[in-house]
């Protein structure tokens, strides 16, 4: 399996995620990358690429423009304003407030974009932003090519992420571009799978009136579980796209023999749906000792997941997204690639 990884990564990484009234050091941490990719060099997967400049045409396409060149110019004018500390979102369009209109003013913008306020950004985040998502173009590419599957090992992640906010650790949705360039490259309709603890909010919002790509989402209820507004069973897609969002929320202390029949359930919607690609938001924060999580799966349960998805027969490209025990998140990631590979 090809592997896409630039290490630009590293220029992304806050000194403080906010996190219980705390400044911690971030969970979604450069040592994440580092653990899988001497997993995937213990288990002999060394196929990987550097996927070079990104392609910033798609991008421009599937975002907002304001967005973007927040994302862009946001650590200069925050800085400029005087600003000490890494860009946090303090302030935000509330309800029955003026959702539409971005304020001038760097520190309402931020809140205006942010969907969240546990992400930091800092000057390299839109570099790591960048690379991250050429990581995905480049998985894409080679899977349109003809290649039964690709990794981009993505960081930052991306699920969360919509045409015009981030948060959840997320700036640029990486398994959003890789479905839309599956769409370009061919593929008449393009299923993502979203095996990730939390509900990728942002790749269901950026398809959700769309009848061409379908996404489904494992994940904890969004009563309990971030990102809380989004994922609940009764979203199942608008306009064009009704019926083409499927969402399994589940309790907390799921464990795999629960969790694998909502896998099923998706990948059966999926088959009904008559994908002829397929996107897998790989997260492995459904780990049973994830720090921020609480769902049960054991390490070889990742396997028999992937397993079923390469079972599943699709040109398939996997994108990195979250999985926080760190001594762990190598071990899980590749298990679900070796499973995959195993099922295929
Ligand atoms: N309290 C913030 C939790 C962010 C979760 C990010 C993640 O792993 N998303 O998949
Ligand atoms: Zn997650």
């Amino acid at each position: 399996m090809r592997i896409y990884y630039s290490e630009a990564h590293r220029a992304h990484f806050p000194q403080g995620e906010l996190h219980g009234g705390e400044l911690v050091t971030p969970f979604e941490r450069p040592s994440r990358i580092e653990y899988i990719l001497a997993r995937l060099r213990a288990r002999g997967m060394d196929d990987l690429h550097d996927p070079g400049e990104v392609d910033l045409a798609p991008i421009r396409a599937l975002c907002d423009a304001g967005y973007l060149q927040f994302l862009e110019t946001a650590w200069a004018e925050w800085t400029a304003e005087g600003f000490a500390g890494e860009i946090i979102a303090a302030s935000f369009p509330a309800r029955r407030m003026q959702s539409a209109r971005p304020p001038r003013n760097i520190d309402g913008k931020v809140g205006y974009y942010a969907l969240a306020s546990e992400t930091a950004i800092t000057a390299g985040t839109w570099q790591a932003a960048c690379a991250s998502a050429a990581c995905a173009q480049g998985a894409t590419a080679h899977v349109i090519a003809g290649a039964r599957c690709a990794f981009a090992l993505c960081r930052p992640p991306g699920h969360h992420a919509t045409a015009d906010m981030y948060g959840g650790y997320c700036f640029l949705n990486n398994a959003a571009l890789s479905a839309e360039a599956m769409r370009a490259g061919g593929a008449a309709r393009v299923a993502v799978l979203d095996i990730d603890f939390h509900h990728g909010n942002g790749t269901q919002d950026i398809f959700y009136d769309r009848e061409d790509v379908f996404f489904a989402s494992l994940h904890g209820a969004p009563e309990d579980a971030f990102p809380y507004y989004l994922g609940y069973a009764d979203e199942t897609g608008t306009g064009a796209g009704v019926g083409a969002t499927a969402n399994f929320p589940m309790p907390p202390g799921t464990d795999y023999p629960e969790w694998s029949l909502a896998l099923d359930d998706a990948l059966a919607r999926i088959r009904g749906f008559g994908a002829d690609g397929l996107v897998v938001s790989l997260g492995v924060d459904a780990y049973k000792e994830d720090p921020i999580s609480f769902f049960k799966l054991d390490s070889p349960d990742f396997f028999d997941a992937g397993r079923r998805i390469g079972a599943f027969g699709l040109p398939t490209v996997f994108c990195m997204e979250g999985g926080y025990s760190i001594e762990n998140v190598g071990i899980n990631t590749v298990n679900v690639l070796e499973g995959f590979l195993a099922g295929c």
